[in-house]
C-alpha cells in the first residue's frame, strides 16, 4: 500500500501524518524488531530506554502493552522506571489505533510494544503492515516461550516476520549458575505443567501464590527448583 497525503483522508490509508515543528527528527527505518529473552532479564528496561532515546531526538513514540505485571497500562521495569501505555485489547486492530492518531493529528514514528508475546497473530501481522506501509519503526520486547517451554502463538508470529531478531544478553542465572532460558511456573514447590497460557504473575516469591522462576533445561527438565526459599527469598548455594 503507497502512502498517501493524510490530508486528504487520514482515516482510509496507512500514511503518515507529515512531519511537523523542525522537520529535524531522524527519518523512521520501516523496521520490525523482536527483543526477546526469559523473564527478568531486561526486556521493559529496554523498551523504556529505547522509547528515551528516540523522543529525546524529537520522535513522537506510542507505546503499547498487553496484560503488565502492574495491573495497569504502563510499561514498568524492575529497575523502578514506568511509563504509561496504551493497553492492547484482544481483538484491537493496531492499523487503526495508529490511523486514529493520525486523525487526531499526531504524528506517529515509531511503537514500542511490551508483553509482545501476547499479541495475536493478527496484530503482529498488523505491526508488519505498519512497518512497511507507513514506515514506522516498531519495536517489540517479549517472551519467546510460555511456562510448558512452547511459543507463545504472538511470539511465534513475530519469529516469522520481524525484519531484526535480538536475543536479550542480559543472563537470568538459574539456581545452579547456569544461564536460565525456561520460565517455570512455580506453585508450592512445584513447576507446574498444565494451565492456561496467560497468568499474570512475578518471579519474586510470595506465599500461596503462583509465580515464575527462570531456570536451565536440565533443572526445567526435572522441576528441581534448588534451595527452598525462605522469607521470600531464594537461600543461596553458599
Ligand atoms: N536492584 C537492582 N539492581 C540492579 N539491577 C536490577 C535491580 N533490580 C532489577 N535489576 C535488573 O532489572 C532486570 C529486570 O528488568 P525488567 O525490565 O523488569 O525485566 P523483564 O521486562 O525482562 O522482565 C534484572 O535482570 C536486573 O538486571
Ligand atoms: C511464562 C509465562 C509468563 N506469563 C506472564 C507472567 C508475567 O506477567 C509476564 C512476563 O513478564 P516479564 O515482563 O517478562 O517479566 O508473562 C504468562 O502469562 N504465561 C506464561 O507461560
Amino acid at each position: 500500500m503507497e502512502p498517501t497525503n493524510p490530508a486528504q483522508d487520514p482515516t482510509d490509508a496507512l500514511s503518515p501524518v507529515p512531519a511537523t515543528g523542525t522537520g529535524r527528527a531522524p527519518t523512521p527505518t520501516g523496521r520490525l524488531r523482536f527483543f526477546f529473552g526469559p523473564m527478568d532479564c531486561g526486556k521493559s528496561t529496554l523498551a523504556l530506554q529505547i522509547d528515551h532515546n528516540q523522543a529525546r531526538q524529537g520522535r513522537n513514540g506510542l507505546l503499547l502493552v498487553r496484560h503488565d505485571r502492574s495491573g495497569t497500562p504502563t510499561i514498568s521495569s524492575r529497575m523502578g522506571l514506568a511509563r504509561k501505555a496504551l493497553e492492547v485489547h484482544e481483538d484491537m486492530d493496531l492499523c487503526r489505533v495508529v490511523r486514529d492518531h493520525w486523525a487526531r493529528g499526531t504524528r506517529v514514528d515509531y511503537l514500542i510494544v511490551d508483553e509482545a508475546q501476547f499479541l495475536s497473530p493478527d496484530q503482529v501481522d498488523q505491526l508488519a503492515e505498519l512497518a512497511d506501509d507507513a514506515r514506522l519503526d516498531v519495536y517489540c520486547f517479549g517472551l519467546a516461550t510460555d511456562f510448558r517451554s512452547t511459543l507463545f502463538p504472538g511470539s511465534r508470529r513475530l519469529f516469522e516476520l520481524a525484519d531484526e531478531l535480538n536475543a536479550i544478553q542480559v543472563e537470568v542465572l538459574c539456581w545452579c549458575g547456569r544461564p536460565g532460558r525456561f520460565n517455570a511456573r512455580v506453585h508450592d514447590g512445584d513447576v507446574l505443567r498444565a494451565g492456561d497460557t496467560v497468568l499474570v504473575a512475578d518471579t519474586a516469591i510470595a506465599a500461596d501464590e503462583v509465580r515464575y522462576q527462570v531456570l536451565c533445561r536440565t533443572h526445567y527438565r526435572t522441576g528441581d527448583l534448588g534451595p527452598t526459599a525462605v522469607d521470600g527469598r531464594q537461600l543461596s548455594l553458599t
